[in-house]
């Protein structure tokens, strides 16, 4: 026989809290006539520890909500809550000092500081912010990103990928609560691409790191434990664990309806 838990007993001890809870996102651009809900009505849970990627049309509101959710900008209406921290309350200085301390970014440019070495690249933000890197964690990072033979080498002396990886380094070595990307491998070859996403895999599956995505490319989504799929500023559905075909034809039905809408 099977019991149900008492109402308020404690989580199970493997239970953890999601890494991002929003509720209610709204965003607008432009008024009148010109005025666009890039967010409407967004409720969405991402648990801790996982690869989620965000897909959709274009314009659907991928990046807007990509950067309400990263504390990059700010929605019209609703809560964010990221590791626990709500971001909606804060302001702009607290939001500066929770994304540098808190939350990891990897774009599409790698946003290398050519004169540095690549290990003075995985280490500026605790430079600038006068901490002390934790050894341990850095050889460990260092090790699982295979930069290792790397290390003094200066970006012009990397291939894309490598500086990929730099960046992913630099991003993970804060231990952030989320590590997000927007299209992180927008400019690599395909080959490249596959190993960045084998290592944003091996931060999640290895280091427990919670990573969240947006991209166009199935295949890259397919890396995924979960596809959050937005159009219209709305969710329109999450597949779990989908194949690149699931992904592919889930996102030509979302165009064909934007089309058919436009
Ligand atoms: N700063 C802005 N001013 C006015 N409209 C904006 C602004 N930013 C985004 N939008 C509009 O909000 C909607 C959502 O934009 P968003 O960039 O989030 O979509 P997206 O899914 O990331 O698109 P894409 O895949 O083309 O990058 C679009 O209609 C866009 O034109």
């Amino acid at each position: 026989m099977t019991t149900s838990p008492a109402p308020n007993a404690p989580y199970p001890p493997t239970h953890k809290p999601p890494a991002i809870e929003a509720v209610g996102l709204t965003k607008t651009y432009g008024s009148g006539e010109t005025l666009v809900h890039a967010l409407n009505g967004v409720n969405l849970t991402i648990p801790a520890g996982k690869f989620v990627a965000i897909m959709g049309p274009s314009g659907s509101g991928k990046s807007t909500l990509l950067h309400c959710l990263a504390g990059l900008d700010r929605a019209d209406q609703g809560g964010v809550r990221v590791g626990g921290m709500e971001l909606t309350t804060l302001n702009d200085n607290q939001l500066t000092k929770l994304r540098r301390e808190h939350i990891g970014f990897v774009f599409q440019a790698f946003n290398l500081v050519p004169t540095l070495t690549a290990a003075e690249n995985i280490q500026l933000p605790f430079a600038l912010a006068g901490k002390k890197v934790d050894q341990g964690w850095y050889q460990n990072v260092v090790h699982n990103l295979g930069l290792a033979e790397r290390l003094s080498h200066k970006p012009s002396q990397l291939s894309g990928g490598q500086q990929q990886r730099v960046a992913i380094a630099r991003a993970l070595l804060t231990r952030p609560a989320v590590l997000f990307g927007d299209e992180p491998t927008g400019n690599l070859d395909t080959v490249t691409s596959a190993e960045v996403l084998r290592l944003l895999r091996t931060s999640v599956d290895q280091l427990n790191q919670t990573v969240v995505m947006v991209t166009h490319d199935p295949v890259a989504a397919g890396y995924a434990d979960q596809v959050v799929l937005l159009a219209d500023g709305q969710i329109a559905g999450i597949l779990q664990h989908p194949t690149i075909e699931q992904i592919t034809q889930r996102l030509t039905a979302l165009r064909e309806g934007a089309v058919n809408h436009a």
